[in-house]
Protein backbone atom coordinates (compact mmCIF):
# COMPACT_ATOMS: atom_id res chain seq x y z
CA UNK A 1 0.00 0.00 0.00
CA UNK A 2 1.31 3.60 -1.07
CA UNK A 3 2.18 5.97 1.56
CA UNK A 4 -0.99 8.04 0.12
CA UNK A 5 -3.22 4.98 0.58
CA UNK A 6 -2.09 4.65 3.96
CA UNK A 7 -2.24 8.74 4.49
CA UNK A 8 -5.98 8.22 3.34
CA UNK A 9 -7.00 5.55 5.73
CA UNK A 10 -5.26 7.49 8.70
CA UNK A 11 -7.36 10.57 7.59
CA UNK A 12 -10.31 8.75 7.67
CA UNK A 13 -10.04 6.74 10.83
CA UNK A 14 -9.53 10.10 12.93
CA UNK A 15 -12.07 12.24 11.10
CA UNK A 16 -14.72 9.00 12.09
CA UNK A 17 -13.20 9.30 15.93
CA UNK A 18 -13.83 12.79 16.50
CA UNK A 19 -17.00 12.86 14.72
CA UNK A 20 -18.08 9.87 16.80
CA UNK A 21 -16.57 10.11 19.93
CA UNK A 22 -15.08 13.91 20.51
CA UNK A 23 -16.58 16.48 21.92
CA UNK A 24 -19.23 18.69 20.10
CA UNK A 25 -16.89 21.34 19.91
CA UNK A 26 -14.14 19.52 18.11
CA UNK A 27 -16.41 17.88 15.42
CA UNK A 28 -17.64 21.53 14.73
CA UNK A 29 -13.84 22.58 13.99
CA UNK A 30 -13.77 18.99 12.27
CA UNK A 31 -16.52 20.16 9.85
CA UNK A 32 -15.22 23.61 9.19
CA UNK A 33 -11.98 21.99 8.20
CA UNK A 34 -13.54 19.80 5.60
CA UNK A 35 -15.14 22.44 4.12
CA UNK A 36 -11.62 24.31 3.58
CA UNK A 37 -10.06 21.13 2.77
CA UNK A 38 -12.41 21.10 -0.51
CA UNK A 39 -11.08 24.91 -0.90
CA UNK A 40 -7.51 23.73 -0.78
CA UNK A 41 -8.17 20.55 -3.47
CA UNK A 42 -9.92 22.87 -5.54
CA UNK A 43 -6.67 24.67 -5.99
CA UNK A 44 -4.67 21.77 -5.95
CA UNK A 45 -6.45 20.35 -9.08
CA UNK A 46 -6.05 23.87 -10.65
CA UNK A 47 -1.85 23.46 -9.79
CA UNK A 48 -2.10 20.26 -12.08
CA UNK A 49 -2.46 22.43 -14.84
CA UNK A 50 -0.06 24.43 -14.07
CA UNK A 51 -2.45 27.59 -12.79
CA UNK A 52 -2.84 29.18 -9.64
CA UNK A 53 -5.49 31.39 -8.83
CA UNK A 54 -5.77 34.53 -6.54
CA UNK A 55 -9.39 34.54 -6.35
CA UNK A 56 -10.53 30.97 -6.01
CA UNK A 57 -13.22 31.52 -3.03
CA UNK A 58 -15.48 33.75 -5.06
CA UNK A 59 -16.03 30.43 -6.92
CA UNK A 60 -17.31 28.98 -2.86
CA UNK A 61 -19.48 32.17 -2.85
CA UNK A 62 -21.01 31.54 -6.04
CA UNK A 63 -21.75 27.84 -5.00
CA UNK A 64 -22.78 29.32 -1.32
CA UNK A 65 -25.27 32.16 -2.92
CA UNK A 66 -26.71 30.01 -5.65
CA UNK A 67 -27.49 26.95 -3.77
CA UNK A 68 -29.09 29.35 -0.56
CA UNK A 69 -30.92 31.22 -2.80
CA UNK A 70 -32.44 28.82 -4.98
CA UNK A 71 -33.31 26.67 -2.14
CA UNK A 72 -34.55 29.79 0.04
CA UNK A 73 -37.02 30.87 -3.47
CA UNK A 74 -37.75 27.69 -4.87
CA UNK A 75 -38.11 25.39 -1.63
CA UNK A 76 -36.02 22.59 -3.66
CA UNK A 77 -34.33 20.19 -1.20
CA UNK A 78 -30.80 21.48 -0.17
CA UNK A 79 -29.40 18.67 -2.48
CA UNK A 80 -30.28 20.29 -5.47
CA UNK A 81 -29.22 23.91 -4.47
CA UNK A 82 -26.18 22.30 -3.57
CA UNK A 83 -26.10 20.71 -7.21
CA UNK A 84 -27.13 24.06 -8.75
CA UNK A 85 -23.88 25.81 -6.77
CA UNK A 86 -21.95 23.15 -8.33
CA UNK A 87 -23.25 24.02 -12.24
CA UNK A 88 -23.16 27.76 -11.55
CA UNK A 89 -19.48 27.71 -10.32
CA UNK A 90 -18.60 25.15 -13.25
CA UNK A 91 -20.44 27.48 -15.52
CA UNK A 92 -18.50 30.97 -14.57
CA UNK A 93 -15.01 29.37 -14.72
CA UNK A 94 -15.40 28.50 -18.32
CA UNK A 95 -16.80 32.23 -19.09
CA UNK A 96 -13.71 33.63 -17.29
CA UNK A 97 -11.58 30.30 -18.09
CA UNK A 98 -12.57 30.87 -21.60
CA UNK A 99 -11.87 34.53 -21.78
CA UNK A 100 -7.96 33.88 -19.91
CA UNK A 101 -6.96 30.91 -20.76
CA UNK A 102 -4.32 32.51 -23.29
CA UNK A 103 -3.20 34.08 -20.25
CA UNK A 104 0.06 32.57 -17.91
CA UNK A 105 2.21 33.85 -15.18
CA UNK A 106 1.61 36.95 -13.46
CA UNK A 107 -0.90 37.80 -15.86
CA UNK A 108 -3.08 35.27 -15.23
CA UNK A 109 -2.81 35.29 -11.39
CA UNK A 110 -3.53 39.46 -11.83
CA UNK A 111 -6.96 38.40 -13.85
CA UNK A 112 -7.86 35.33 -10.64
CA UNK A 113 -7.34 38.35 -8.44
CA UNK A 114 -9.48 40.64 -10.54
CA UNK A 115 -12.37 37.91 -11.30
CA UNK A 116 -12.36 37.20 -7.68
CA UNK A 117 -12.69 40.55 -5.90
CA UNK A 118 -15.01 41.22 -8.58
CA UNK A 119 -17.37 38.44 -7.80
CA UNK A 120 -16.97 39.29 -3.85
CA UNK A 121 -18.05 43.09 -4.65
CA UNK A 122 -21.29 41.47 -6.82
CA UNK A 123 -22.37 39.43 -3.53
CA UNK A 124 -22.13 43.18 -1.37
CA UNK A 125 -23.75 44.94 -3.86
CA UNK A 126 -26.79 42.19 -5.29
CA UNK A 127 -28.07 43.05 -1.47
CA UNK A 128 -31.59 42.62 -2.90
CA UNK A 129 -30.65 39.13 -3.33
CA UNK A 130 -27.64 38.36 -1.15
CA UNK A 131 -28.33 40.88 2.06
CA UNK A 132 -25.29 42.46 1.06
CA UNK A 133 -22.62 43.03 3.69
CA UNK A 134 -25.28 41.71 6.26
CA UNK A 135 -25.62 38.78 4.59
CA UNK A 136 -27.78 35.82 4.27
CA UNK A 137 -29.96 34.34 7.15
CA UNK A 138 -32.10 31.59 7.74
CA UNK A 139 -30.49 29.19 5.30
CA UNK A 140 -32.44 25.35 5.21
CA UNK A 141 -30.02 22.43 6.63
CA UNK A 142 -29.29 19.75 5.29
CA UNK A 143 -31.52 17.00 5.80
CA UNK A 144 -32.10 13.36 5.09
CA UNK A 145 -34.73 11.32 6.04
CA UNK A 146 -36.03 13.38 8.11
CA UNK A 147 -32.57 13.83 10.26
CA UNK A 148 -30.13 17.08 9.70
CA UNK A 149 -26.76 16.44 8.72
CA UNK A 150 -26.17 20.06 9.35
CA UNK A 151 -25.20 19.65 13.10
CA UNK A 152 -20.91 19.29 13.54
CA UNK A 153 -21.25 15.49 13.77
CA UNK A 154 -22.32 14.75 10.13
CA UNK A 155 -21.49 17.25 8.63
CA UNK A 156 -17.50 16.68 9.69
CA UNK A 157 -18.43 13.45 8.02
CA UNK A 158 -20.10 14.97 5.57
CA UNK A 159 -17.58 17.11 4.38
CA UNK A 160 -14.18 14.97 4.81
CA UNK A 161 -16.22 11.81 3.19
CA UNK A 162 -16.44 14.48 -0.16
CA UNK A 163 -12.69 15.57 0.43
CA UNK A 164 -11.54 12.12 0.96
CA UNK A 165 -13.37 11.18 -2.24
CA UNK A 166 -12.17 14.11 -3.86
CA UNK A 167 -8.16 13.01 -2.66
CA UNK A 168 -9.21 9.54 -3.91
CA UNK A 169 -10.20 10.62 -7.08
CA UNK A 170 -7.05 13.37 -7.78
CA UNK A 171 -4.70 9.80 -6.99
CA UNK A 172 -6.63 8.01 -9.11
CA UNK A 173 -6.12 10.52 -12.19
CA UNK A 174 -2.58 11.29 -11.34
CA UNK A 175 -1.63 7.73 -12.36
CA UNK A 176 -3.86 7.77 -15.33
CA UNK A 177 -3.34 9.13 -19.03
CA UNK A 178 -5.33 12.33 -18.22
CA UNK A 179 -2.56 12.95 -15.09
CA UNK A 180 0.61 12.01 -18.06
CA UNK A 181 -1.32 15.27 -19.87
CA UNK A 182 -1.82 17.14 -17.01
CA UNK A 183 1.81 17.19 -16.16
CA UNK A 184 3.35 17.89 -19.61
CA UNK A 185 0.47 20.57 -19.52
CA UNK A 186 2.20 21.80 -16.51
CA UNK A 187 5.74 22.05 -17.53
CA UNK A 188 6.40 21.45 -20.93
CA UNK A 189 3.28 22.76 -23.06
CA UNK A 190 4.59 22.57 -26.77
CA UNK A 191 6.09 19.19 -25.99
CA UNK A 192 2.38 18.64 -24.73
CA UNK A 193 0.82 19.93 -27.89
CA UNK A 194 3.44 18.02 -30.16
CA UNK A 195 1.80 14.99 -28.58
CA UNK A 196 -1.65 15.87 -29.25
CA UNK A 197 -2.88 17.21 -26.01
CA UNK A 198 -4.82 20.40 -26.66
CA UNK A 199 -3.18 22.63 -23.92
CA UNK A 200 -6.31 25.05 -23.70
CA UNK A 201 -8.67 22.49 -23.25
CA UNK A 202 -6.79 20.95 -20.15
CA UNK A 203 -6.02 24.27 -18.31
CA UNK A 204 -9.90 25.37 -19.47
CA UNK A 205 -11.59 21.54 -18.07
CA UNK A 206 -9.49 21.88 -15.18
CA UNK A 207 -10.63 25.31 -13.99
CA UNK A 208 -14.00 24.22 -14.45
CA UNK A 209 -13.74 21.24 -12.43
CA UNK A 210 -11.40 23.15 -9.89
CA UNK A 211 -14.27 26.16 -9.57
CA UNK A 212 -16.87 22.98 -9.08
CA UNK A 213 -15.32 21.64 -6.24
CA UNK A 214 -15.17 25.16 -4.62
CA UNK A 215 -18.67 25.41 -5.17
CA UNK A 216 -19.37 22.26 -3.53
CA UNK A 217 -17.69 23.42 -0.57
CA UNK A 218 -19.67 26.88 -0.78
CA UNK A 219 -22.74 24.92 -0.91
CA UNK A 220 -21.99 22.98 2.16
CA UNK A 221 -20.40 25.89 3.66
CA UNK A 222 -24.15 27.81 3.41
CA UNK A 223 -26.59 24.78 4.54
CA UNK A 224 -23.83 24.22 7.79
CA UNK A 225 -23.65 27.59 9.03
CA UNK A 226 -27.05 28.71 7.86
CA UNK A 227 -25.95 31.80 7.05
CA UNK A 228 -23.38 33.48 4.49
CA UNK A 229 -21.83 36.95 3.94
CA UNK A 230 -19.51 38.09 1.25
CA UNK A 231 -16.01 38.34 3.83
CA UNK A 232 -15.08 34.70 3.73
CA UNK A 233 -15.42 34.59 0.17
CA UNK A 234 -13.10 37.63 -0.48
CA UNK A 235 -9.53 37.75 -0.96
CA UNK A 236 -8.99 36.69 2.86
CA UNK A 237 -10.86 33.50 1.75
CA UNK A 238 -8.86 33.01 -1.33
CA UNK A 239 -5.42 33.84 0.43
CA UNK A 240 -6.45 30.86 3.05
CA UNK A 241 -7.15 28.48 0.12
CA UNK A 242 -3.89 29.13 -1.55
CA UNK A 243 -2.25 28.73 2.04
CA UNK A 244 -3.77 25.40 2.70
CA UNK A 245 -2.75 24.24 -0.72
CA UNK A 246 0.88 25.41 -1.02
CA UNK A 247 1.90 24.51 3.01
CA UNK A 248 1.55 21.15 2.00
CA UNK A 249 2.17 21.13 -1.23
CA UNK A 250 0.16 22.74 -4.16
CA UNK A 251 1.03 19.68 -6.56
CA UNK A 252 -0.51 16.98 -3.67
CA UNK A 253 -3.69 16.32 -2.96
CA UNK A 254 -2.27 14.78 0.47
CA UNK A 255 -0.34 17.91 0.80
CA UNK A 256 -4.14 19.81 0.61
CA UNK A 257 -5.44 17.56 3.89
CA UNK A 258 -1.79 18.50 5.96
CA UNK A 259 -2.07 21.98 4.77
CA UNK A 260 -5.27 22.20 6.28
CA UNK A 261 -4.51 20.41 9.77
CA UNK A 262 -1.11 22.98 9.74
CA UNK A 263 -3.48 26.22 8.95
CA UNK A 264 -6.61 25.37 10.77
CA UNK A 265 -4.95 24.32 13.65
CA UNK A 266 -2.83 27.51 13.50
CA UNK A 267 -5.76 29.50 13.37
CA UNK A 268 -7.58 27.34 15.96
CA UNK A 269 -4.82 27.90 18.58
CA UNK A 270 -4.12 31.39 17.63
CA UNK A 271 -7.99 32.38 18.70
CA UNK A 272 -7.05 30.67 21.38
CA UNK A 273 -3.78 31.79 22.79
CA UNK A 274 -3.68 35.43 21.84
CA UNK A 275 -6.80 37.08 23.20
CA UNK A 276 -5.36 35.43 26.41
CA UNK A 277 -2.05 36.91 25.72
CA UNK A 278 -3.59 40.78 25.35
CA UNK A 279 -7.04 42.33 24.51
CA UNK A 280 -5.03 43.91 21.25
CA UNK A 281 -3.38 40.74 20.11
CA UNK A 282 -5.83 39.25 18.18
CA UNK A 283 -4.76 41.50 15.36
CA UNK A 284 -1.47 39.87 14.80
CA UNK A 285 -2.58 36.99 13.42
CA UNK A 286 -1.95 37.51 9.84
CA UNK A 287 1.63 38.21 10.95
CA UNK A 288 1.91 33.72 11.91
CA UNK A 289 0.26 32.67 8.91
CA UNK A 290 2.89 35.70 6.95
CA UNK A 291 5.87 33.39 9.20
CA UNK A 292 4.41 30.13 8.33
CA UNK A 293 4.55 30.87 4.71
CA UNK A 294 8.22 32.02 4.69
CA UNK A 295 9.30 29.24 6.49
CA UNK A 296 7.27 26.80 4.54
CA UNK A 297 8.85 28.55 1.36
CA UNK A 298 12.16 28.49 2.74
CA UNK A 299 13.05 25.32 4.34
CA UNK A 300 9.53 23.05 2.64
CA UNK A 301 9.27 25.09 -1.14
CA UNK A 302 8.03 21.72 -2.71
CA UNK A 303 5.20 22.24 0.51
CA UNK A 304 5.16 19.70 3.79
CA UNK A 305 4.09 16.62 2.43
CA UNK A 306 5.04 16.49 -0.90
CA UNK A 307 9.14 16.44 0.81
CA UNK A 308 7.52 13.18 3.30
CA UNK A 309 6.35 11.51 0.25
CA UNK A 310 9.50 11.62 -1.56
CA UNK A 311 11.28 10.67 0.99
CA UNK A 312 9.09 7.76 2.23
CA UNK A 313 7.18 6.75 -1.33
CA UNK A 314 8.22 3.68 -3.38
CA UNK A 315 7.76 3.60 -6.90
CA UNK A 316 4.85 1.37 -7.82
CA UNK A 317 5.52 -0.66 -10.64
CA UNK A 318 2.85 -0.75 -13.91
CA UNK A 319 1.19 -3.79 -14.44
CA UNK A 320 2.15 -6.02 -17.50
CA UNK A 321 -0.15 -6.15 -20.38
CA UNK A 322 -0.80 -6.97 -24.40
CA UNK A 323 1.58 -4.17 -26.33
CA UNK A 324 -0.79 -1.84 -28.09
CA UNK A 325 -1.59 -2.90 -32.06
CA UNK A 326 0.97 -0.96 -34.49
CA UNK A 327 0.27 1.57 -37.27
CA UNK A 328 2.90 -0.25 -39.25
CA UNK A 329 1.40 -4.03 -38.76
CA UNK A 330 -1.78 -2.59 -39.51
CA UNK A 331 -0.77 -0.59 -42.72
CA UNK A 332 2.55 -1.44 -43.78
CA UNK A 333 3.76 0.74 -46.89
CA UNK A 334 6.04 0.68 -49.01
CA UNK A 335 9.88 1.23 -48.81
CA UNK A 336 10.40 4.08 -50.86
CA UNK A 337 6.85 5.87 -51.50
CA UNK A 338 6.97 9.47 -51.08
CA UNK A 339 5.82 10.11 -47.40
CA UNK A 340 6.25 13.68 -46.58
CA UNK A 341 6.17 16.56 -48.84
CA UNK A 342 7.39 20.07 -48.33
CA UNK A 343 5.69 22.40 -50.69
CA UNK A 344 7.07 26.17 -51.15
CA UNK A 345 7.12 26.83 -47.31
CA UNK A 346 8.29 29.97 -46.57
CA UNK A 347 8.28 31.46 -42.99
CA UNK A 348 8.81 35.36 -41.91
CA UNK A 349 9.54 36.85 -38.75
CA UNK A 350 9.11 40.15 -38.91
CA UNK A 351 11.70 41.48 -41.64
CA UNK A 352 13.64 37.82 -41.14
CA UNK A 353 13.13 34.97 -43.79
CA UNK A 354 13.83 32.61 -42.13
CA UNK A 355 12.80 30.04 -45.31
CA UNK A 356 11.86 31.36 -48.74
CA UNK A 357 10.40 28.64 -51.16
CA UNK A 358 12.10 25.59 -49.68
CA UNK A 359 10.33 22.47 -51.03
CA UNK A 360 11.70 19.08 -50.47
CA UNK A 361 9.72 15.45 -50.27
CA UNK A 362 10.84 12.22 -47.98
CA UNK A 363 10.58 9.01 -48.98
CA UNK A 364 9.50 5.79 -46.84
CA UNK A 365 12.54 4.20 -44.65
CA UNK A 366 14.80 7.29 -45.54
CA UNK A 367 17.23 9.10 -43.30
CA UNK A 368 16.80 12.62 -44.45
CA UNK A 369 19.73 14.86 -43.00
CA UNK A 370 18.92 18.59 -42.52
CA UNK A 371 21.57 20.75 -42.40
CA UNK A 372 22.80 24.23 -42.77
CA UNK A 373 25.23 26.54 -41.03
CA UNK A 374 24.05 28.97 -38.00
CA UNK A 375 20.89 30.68 -38.80
CA UNK A 376 20.03 28.51 -41.80
CA UNK A 377 16.41 27.77 -41.32
CA UNK A 378 16.62 24.19 -40.27
CA UNK A 379 14.90 24.41 -36.64
CA UNK A 380 12.27 26.81 -38.55
CA UNK A 381 11.82 24.03 -41.15
CA UNK A 382 11.64 21.39 -38.42
CA UNK A 383 9.12 23.31 -36.16
CA UNK A 384 7.08 23.73 -39.50
CA UNK A 385 7.05 19.81 -40.23
CA UNK A 386 6.69 18.56 -36.92
CA UNK A 387 3.93 21.28 -36.72
CA UNK A 388 4.44 23.71 -34.24
CA UNK A 389 4.85 26.46 -36.55
CA UNK A 390 1.53 26.51 -38.57
CA UNK A 391 1.78 30.45 -39.70
CA UNK A 392 3.57 29.30 -43.02
CA UNK A 393 3.15 30.51 -46.43
CA UNK A 394 3.50 26.92 -48.75
CA UNK A 395 1.97 23.10 -48.15
CA UNK A 396 3.26 20.39 -45.57
CA UNK A 397 1.38 17.32 -46.60
CA UNK A 398 1.89 13.72 -45.03
CA UNK A 399 0.92 10.97 -47.45
CA UNK A 400 -1.10 13.47 -49.25
CA UNK A 401 -3.19 14.49 -46.24
CA UNK A 402 -2.85 17.96 -44.92
CA UNK A 403 0.06 18.35 -41.72
CA UNK A 404 -3.04 19.37 -39.31
CA UNK A 405 -4.94 16.18 -39.98
CA UNK A 406 -2.18 14.20 -40.11
CA UNK A 407 -0.61 15.46 -36.77
CA UNK A 408 -4.21 14.72 -35.34
CA UNK A 409 -4.00 11.15 -36.37
CA UNK A 410 -0.14 10.51 -34.97
CA UNK A 411 1.27 10.29 -38.00
CA UNK A 412 4.28 12.50 -36.90
CA UNK A 413 6.48 12.31 -33.71
CA UNK A 414 9.46 14.36 -32.63
CA UNK A 415 12.24 14.80 -30.58
CA UNK A 416 13.50 17.83 -28.87
CA UNK A 417 16.92 20.02 -29.10
CA UNK A 418 16.48 20.90 -25.45
CA UNK A 419 14.96 17.72 -23.95
CA UNK A 420 11.52 18.32 -23.07
CA UNK A 421 10.72 15.33 -19.85
CA UNK A 422 8.36 15.59 -16.96
CA UNK A 423 11.41 15.91 -14.46
CA UNK A 424 9.00 14.62 -11.43
CA UNK A 425 8.22 11.21 -13.25
CA UNK A 426 9.74 7.98 -14.22
CA UNK A 427 11.24 6.96 -17.22
CA UNK A 428 8.54 4.71 -17.72
CA UNK A 429 5.58 7.31 -17.44
CA UNK A 430 7.69 9.79 -19.45
CA UNK A 431 7.38 7.38 -22.45
CA UNK A 432 3.85 6.16 -21.97
CA UNK A 433 3.54 9.98 -22.36
CA UNK A 434 3.99 9.02 -26.18
CA UNK A 435 0.96 7.27 -26.33
CA UNK A 436 -1.96 9.77 -26.06
CA UNK A 437 -3.28 9.92 -29.21
CA UNK A 438 -3.26 6.16 -29.37
CA UNK A 439 -5.47 5.35 -26.30
CA UNK A 440 -8.99 7.53 -25.53
CA UNK A 441 -9.21 6.29 -21.36
CA UNK A 442 -10.39 9.94 -19.53
CA UNK A 443 -10.89 11.27 -16.02
CA UNK A 444 -14.08 9.34 -14.95
CA UNK A 445 -12.46 5.89 -16.84
CA UNK A 446 -9.62 6.08 -14.11
CA UNK A 447 -11.59 7.61 -11.21
CA UNK A 448 -13.62 4.10 -11.63
CA UNK A 449 -10.65 2.44 -12.41
CA UNK A 450 -11.70 1.40 -16.28
CA UNK A 451 -8.72 2.31 -17.42
CA UNK A 452 -6.65 -0.94 -15.84
CA UNK A 453 -6.80 -2.81 -19.17
CA UNK A 454 -5.20 0.34 -21.71
CA UNK A 455 -2.84 1.72 -19.10
CA UNK A 456 -1.15 -2.27 -19.02
CA UNK A 457 -1.05 -2.05 -22.40
CA UNK A 458 0.61 1.53 -22.63
CA UNK A 459 3.13 0.26 -20.15
CA UNK A 460 3.46 -3.12 -22.18
CA UNK A 461 4.20 -0.79 -25.27
CA UNK A 462 6.56 1.53 -23.85
CA UNK A 463 8.88 -1.43 -22.32
CA UNK A 464 9.04 -2.23 -25.70
CA UNK A 465 10.40 0.92 -26.76
CA UNK A 466 12.47 1.38 -24.02
CA UNK A 467 14.38 -2.08 -24.82
CA UNK A 468 14.50 -0.90 -28.40
CA UNK A 469 16.75 2.62 -27.37
CA UNK A 470 18.18 0.35 -24.40
CA UNK A 471 16.91 1.72 -21.23
CA UNK A 472 14.61 -1.13 -20.49
CA UNK A 473 16.63 -1.27 -17.04
CA UNK A 474 16.02 2.00 -16.02
CA UNK A 475 11.97 2.06 -16.04
CA UNK A 476 11.62 3.00 -12.90
CA UNK A 477 13.84 5.84 -12.39
CA UNK A 478 12.86 9.39 -12.30
CA UNK A 479 13.49 11.67 -15.24
CA UNK A 480 15.74 13.90 -12.99
CA UNK A 481 18.60 11.51 -12.24
CA UNK A 482 19.48 10.71 -15.89
CA UNK A 483 22.20 11.83 -17.85
CA UNK A 484 22.16 13.83 -21.16
CA UNK A 485 22.26 10.75 -23.41
CA UNK A 486 20.19 8.78 -21.41
CA UNK A 487 17.09 12.06 -21.49
CA UNK A 488 17.75 12.31 -25.24
CA UNK A 489 17.23 8.29 -25.84
CA UNK A 490 14.00 8.80 -23.29
CA UNK A 491 12.87 10.99 -25.72
CA UNK A 492 13.25 9.40 -28.39
CA UNK A 493 11.54 6.16 -27.16
CA UNK A 494 8.38 8.22 -25.99
CA UNK A 495 8.29 9.62 -30.16
CA UNK A 496 8.25 5.48 -30.98
CA UNK A 497 5.49 5.50 -28.21
CA UNK A 498 3.30 7.25 -30.53
CA UNK A 499 3.96 5.10 -33.42
CA UNK A 500 4.62 7.65 -36.32
CA UNK A 501 5.14 7.07 -39.68
CA UNK A 502 7.96 9.84 -39.54
CA UNK A 503 10.58 10.26 -36.51
CA UNK A 504 11.72 13.84 -36.26
CA UNK A 505 15.04 14.26 -34.40
CA UNK A 506 16.10 17.53 -33.34
CA UNK A 507 20.00 17.75 -32.71
CA UNK A 508 20.08 14.44 -30.88
CA UNK A 509 23.89 14.02 -30.75
CA UNK A 510 24.06 17.91 -29.07
CA UNK A 511 25.81 17.99 -25.88
CA UNK A 512 26.62 14.31 -25.73
CA UNK A 513 29.68 12.46 -24.75
CA UNK A 514 31.37 10.14 -27.47
CA UNK A 515 30.41 6.84 -25.87
CA UNK A 516 26.78 8.55 -26.05
CA UNK A 517 27.14 9.27 -29.70
CA UNK A 518 28.18 5.98 -30.39
CA UNK A 519 25.26 4.91 -28.76
CA UNK A 520 22.85 7.46 -30.81
CA UNK A 521 24.04 6.45 -33.72
CA UNK A 522 23.30 2.42 -33.17
CA UNK A 523 20.54 3.13 -32.33
CA UNK A 524 19.41 5.48 -35.23
CA UNK A 525 21.28 2.74 -37.47
CA UNK A 526 18.37 0.21 -35.60
CA UNK A 527 15.80 2.11 -36.20
CA UNK A 528 16.12 2.75 -39.82
CA UNK A 529 16.88 -0.92 -40.10
CA UNK A 530 13.36 -1.38 -38.64
CA UNK A 531 11.92 0.28 -40.90
CA UNK A 532 11.55 3.64 -39.31
CA UNK A 533 11.35 7.07 -41.50
CA UNK A 534 13.18 9.83 -39.71
CA UNK A 535 14.69 13.73 -40.70
CA UNK A 536 17.67 14.48 -38.87
CA UNK A 537 18.52 17.89 -37.65
CA UNK A 538 22.15 17.38 -36.91
CA UNK A 539 25.48 19.83 -36.65
CA UNK A 540 27.60 17.23 -36.29
CA UNK A 541 28.35 16.13 -39.93
CA UNK A 542 29.96 12.87 -39.19
CA UNK A 543 27.02 11.59 -37.79
CA UNK A 544 24.77 12.91 -40.55
CA UNK A 545 27.22 11.77 -43.13
CA UNK A 546 27.00 8.41 -41.68
CA UNK A 547 23.12 8.13 -41.29
CA UNK A 548 21.62 10.00 -43.53
CA UNK A 549 20.04 8.29 -46.95
CA UNK A 550 19.73 12.26 -48.47
CA UNK A 551 20.80 15.66 -47.18
CA UNK A 552 18.69 18.73 -47.99
CA UNK A 553 21.19 21.77 -47.08
CA UNK A 554 19.59 24.78 -46.08
CA UNK A 555 21.59 28.44 -46.72
CA UNK A 556 19.87 31.50 -45.80
CA UNK A 557 16.47 29.77 -45.52
CA UNK A 558 17.27 28.67 -48.76
CA UNK A 559 17.32 25.37 -50.10
CA UNK A 560 20.84 24.72 -51.97
CA UNK A 561 21.30 21.43 -52.34
CA UNK A 562 19.26 18.11 -51.91
CA UNK A 563 21.37 14.82 -52.40
CA UNK A 564 22.86 11.75 -51.57
CA UNK A 565 25.88 12.53 -48.61
CA UNK A 566 28.57 12.16 -51.16
CA UNK A 567 27.50 14.03 -53.90
CA UNK A 568 26.39 16.96 -51.22
CA UNK A 569 29.67 16.78 -49.86
CA UNK A 570 31.30 17.89 -52.97
CA UNK A 571 28.47 20.50 -53.88
CA UNK A 572 30.72 23.89 -54.17
CA UNK A 573 27.24 25.45 -53.27
CA UNK A 574 27.60 24.15 -49.68
CA UNK A 575 31.40 23.96 -49.49
CA UNK A 576 30.84 27.93 -49.65
CA UNK A 577 28.07 28.37 -47.39
CA UNK A 578 30.19 26.76 -44.97
CA UNK A 579 33.51 29.07 -46.13
CA UNK A 580 35.11 29.25 -42.98
CA UNK A 581 34.44 26.33 -41.62
CA UNK A 582 37.12 24.33 -43.77
CA UNK A 583 36.01 21.45 -45.85
CA UNK A 584 36.00 19.10 -42.88
CA UNK A 585 33.01 20.89 -41.55
CA UNK A 586 30.78 19.08 -44.33
N1 LIG B 1 11.17 33.43 -33.18
C1 LIG B 1 12.00 34.12 -33.99
N2 LIG B 1 11.90 35.46 -34.08
C2 LIG B 1 12.71 36.16 -34.91
N3 LIG B 1 13.64 35.61 -35.70
C3 LIG B 1 13.78 34.27 -35.64
C4 LIG B 1 12.98 33.46 -34.79
N4 LIG B 1 13.34 32.17 -34.95
C5 LIG B 1 14.33 32.17 -35.86
N5 LIG B 1 14.59 33.43 -36.27
C6 LIG B 1 15.59 33.82 -37.29
O1 LIG B 1 15.35 33.02 -38.41
C7 LIG B 1 16.58 32.62 -38.99
C8 LIG B 1 16.66 31.10 -39.03
O2 LIG B 1 16.74 30.63 -37.69
P1 LIG B 1 16.78 29.09 -37.33
O3 LIG B 1 16.84 28.99 -35.84
O4 LIG B 1 15.71 28.38 -38.01
O5 LIG B 1 18.21 28.65 -37.93
P2 LIG B 1 19.03 27.32 -37.63
O6 LIG B 1 19.56 26.87 -38.95
O7 LIG B 1 18.24 26.36 -36.87
O8 LIG B 1 20.21 27.90 -36.75
P3 LIG B 1 21.05 27.15 -35.59
O9 LIG B 1 21.83 26.07 -36.26
O10 LIG B 1 21.94 28.23 -35.08
O11 LIG B 1 20.07 26.63 -34.57
C9 LIG B 1 17.68 33.25 -38.14
O12 LIG B 1 18.08 34.46 -38.77
C10 LIG B 1 17.02 33.53 -36.83
O13 LIG B 1 17.60 34.64 -36.20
Amino acid sequence: MGIEARGLLVVAALVALVSVAGAEFHASVLATMGIYALLGLSLVILALSGQVSLGHAAFMGLGAYASALLVARTGLHPAAGLIAGLGVSGAAAWLIGSATSSLRGHFLALTTLAWGIALAVCFRAAADWTGGASGLAGIAPFTLFGQSLSAPRPMALLSWGCALLVVFAILRVQRSRTGRALGAVRQQEVMAESFGISVSGVRLWTFVVSAMVAGWAGGLYAHYLGFISPSPFDLSGSIKGLMIAVVGGELSAMGALAGTGIVEGLNWVLQAVLPAVSSTASSLEPLFYGVLIIAVMLFFPEGLWTRLDRALATRGTRPGGVALPSRAGAAPGEAGEPLLDVEAVGVAFGGVKALSDVSFRLHRGEVLGLIGPNGAGKSTCFDVISGVNARHAGRVRLRGEPLAQARAAGGLARSFQHTRLLEDRTVLDNVMLGAFRRTRSGVLAAVFGRDAKDEARVAASARDCLARVGLDAHAQRLVETLSLGERRLVEVARALMADPEVLLLDEPAAGLRRADRERLVALIRALRAQGCTIVLVEHDMDIVMALATRVVVLDRGRLIADAAPAAVRRDPRVIEAYLGMGDEAC
